[in-house]
């Protein structure tokens, strides 16, 4: 069995801050411990108004804490997002998220992320990002 907290992992190498400035999301889980999927614990800063489209995953994100929305941009669609909403982008769907006030979201990814992926210009995420060190 493998066990984690989370404070813990905020002060490791498993906290990775995006440089758009856009969220920051600490790695529970990850490709190394053997699931088939990463676990994250994703914090979407107040105001953040961004697209992304992850070709090479599949993620479902549950919402904690906070408010905002989720727009696909295929067909327009805007869906509400408050605690208790999960959207999971089952067709690598390409989506804008927009945060009203800060929200804390608990992130799957499958495949698993390694570690220290970053957001690549049409915002997803490349297979070949190195491992966290800690
Ligand atoms: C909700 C979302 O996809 N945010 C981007 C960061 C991602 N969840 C991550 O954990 O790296």
């Amino acid at each position: 069995m493998i066990v984690r907290n989370l404070q813990e992992a905020n002060t490791s190498g498993r906290r990775i801050v995006s440089p758009d400035g856009n969220w920051e999301s600490t790695r529970l889980l990850l490709k190394d411990d053997n699931m088939g999927f990463s676990f994250h614990i994703t914090t979407i800063y107040t105001g953040a108004d961004f697209e992304m489209h992850y070709q090479n995953h599949l993620e479902a994100v549950h919402c904690i804490s906070g408010r905002g929305e989720v727009e696909t941009f295929d067909d327009g669609k805007k869906y509400s997002i408050e605690p208790g909403t999960i959207y999971i982008l089952d067709k690598h769907d390409r989506h804008t998220l927009r945060a009203f006030e800060e929200m804390t979201m608990a992130c799957v990814f499958n495949p698993p992320l390694n570690g220290k992926e970053v957001h690549n210009a049409e915002g997803g995420f490349e297979l070949e990002a190195g491992n966290i060190d800690e």
